[in-house]
């Protein structure tokens, strides 16, 4: 119960009740990772906080931020100069310093963020969630990795009531999970999703298509853009694009692992070993290949990386699931895409032969912390 109630109901002759804090819901939220997507967030959080407060009466408190060494506490909620005052902090913590500081300050309305690309941090969603958390995340490894985890931590957010949601999971900003979930739920049967899935590899193909650059060239362009993933070799040796397409079977209600898809990787054999850091160094190995991809396609037809879930979607076992590369008509609707945008194609039997098409920017930081901030608001409004 709000502590200024369990005041009056104490001493009722004190006039104790500020009314607008009583209207006020205070949302406790704690960010791992701040880096292109979670810092935006953060700026975006403070750059809206007041009109937040006074239009919507939700406090967003940032009590936690961190990122894989640094952990920066603030029961007030961190301020704009968080970059300079988490860095400042001693090295390392665990997320029982994190749980601990909010069980200690009993905060409720608790919001945790996964802005990592990290396989290790999700293993931290069960205990997060039974701490009273709800989760939101624009990571997608949560979803991807095998179908026992998927099922228990929903397990665990039913039992604890808590929410989990991961709006930016496919097509970043784009409103794409919501709308298939509730196109399933309400009984829709979606036949086929297809198109771009992938913002980076939309802005490297498109660009490359068009103009006489070097592969290398817009690559090196879509990695400084934060378009890619933290490694790009997820996005170009096709692990991405398979994870939202294996995120959006599983909305689906489709029993796929991520081994079912299959995947047309882009990068060159000699290119795949070795650190991130060698692979930035040989960019210039995607050159000639190509070139010559470019240059043997049909006069007027231009690359494009797809996804494609298909097959018999009424079954749990029927999809099929793949990510290729495909050289179509410049004045198709998938030739047409522009910049980074994402497009999805999604086919279902009241809609037949004219799909729902939903496009836009598919990467970037700046959207995509917007989509996630717009999980927070999607969740601040159910919590008490
Ligand atoms: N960029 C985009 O357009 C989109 C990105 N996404 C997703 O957003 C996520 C973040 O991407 P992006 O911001 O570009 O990545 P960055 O590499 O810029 O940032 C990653 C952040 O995560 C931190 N981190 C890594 N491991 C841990 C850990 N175990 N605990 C706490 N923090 C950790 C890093 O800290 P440190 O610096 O200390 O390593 C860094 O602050 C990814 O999962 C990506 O798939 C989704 C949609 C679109
Ligand atoms: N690397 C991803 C970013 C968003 O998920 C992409 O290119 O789409």
């Amino acid at each position: 119960m709000n502590s200024i109630l369990v005041e009056k109901i104490k001493n009722p002759n004190v006039s104790l009740i500020d009314l607008e804090q009583l209207k006020t819901k205070t949302i406790y939220i704690a960010i791992f990772g701040v880096g292109n997507v979670g810092g935006r967030l953060i700026d975006q959080i403070h750059a809206s906080y007041r009109e937040i407060l006074e239009r919507r009466d939700l406090d967003l408190k940032i009590f936690a931020i961190a990122n894989s060494s640094h952990l920066l506490l603030d029961k007030e909620g961190c301020s704009e100069n968080w970059r300079d005052a988490i860095i400042a902090q001693k090295v390392g913590y665990t997320l029982q310093d994190v749980l601990t500081y909010a069980q200690e300050n009993e905060f409720d309305n608790l919001i945790a963020i996964d802005n990592t690309a990290d396989v290790e941090f999700v293993l931290n969603y069960e205990p997060l969630v039974k701490s009273g958390f709800s989760l939101v995340s624009s990571n997608k490894i949560g979803n991807t990795i095998g179908l026992d985890f998927y099922r228990n931590l929903r397990k665990t957010l039913s039992k604890h009531k808590k929410e989990y949601l991961y709006e930016t999971n496919v097509g970043a900003g784009l409103p794409l999970v919501d709308t298939i979930k509730l196109l399933h739920l309400s009984g829709e049967n979606i036949t086929r999703i297809k198109g771009v899935f992938s913002g980076s590899l939309s802005y490297l193909f498109n660009r490359f298509s068009e103009g006489n650059k070097l592969f290398s060239e817009v690559l090196q362009d879509a990695i400084n853009k934060g378009y890619t993933e933290p490694d790009a070799r997820e996005d170009l040796c096709g692990n991405d694009v398979g994870r939202k397409l294996l995120i959006l079977a599983r909305e689906l209600e489709l029993h796929n692992e991520f081994s079912d898809i299959q995947i047309e990787n882009l990068i060159p054999k000699q290119l795949r070993q070795g650190t991130k850091e060698d692979f930035l160094l040989q960019l210039k190995d995607f050159d000639v290949p190509f070139h010559l991809k470019k240059k043997n396609q049909k006069k007027g037809h231009v690359l494009r990386y797809i996804g494609d879930l298909r097959g018999d979607l009424s079954k749990n076992d029927g999809a099929i699931l793949e990510v290729k590369l495909v050289s179509v008509p410049r004045n198709s609707m998938l030739g047409q895409l522009k910049g980074s945008d994402s497009i999805f194609e999604i086919y279902s039997e009241s809609y037949g032969d004219n799909p729902i098409v939903i496009q836009g920017a598919g990467a970037g930081a700046e959207v995509t912390a917007r989509g996630v901030f717009g999980d927070v608001l999607r969740l601040s409004n159910k919590l008490n």
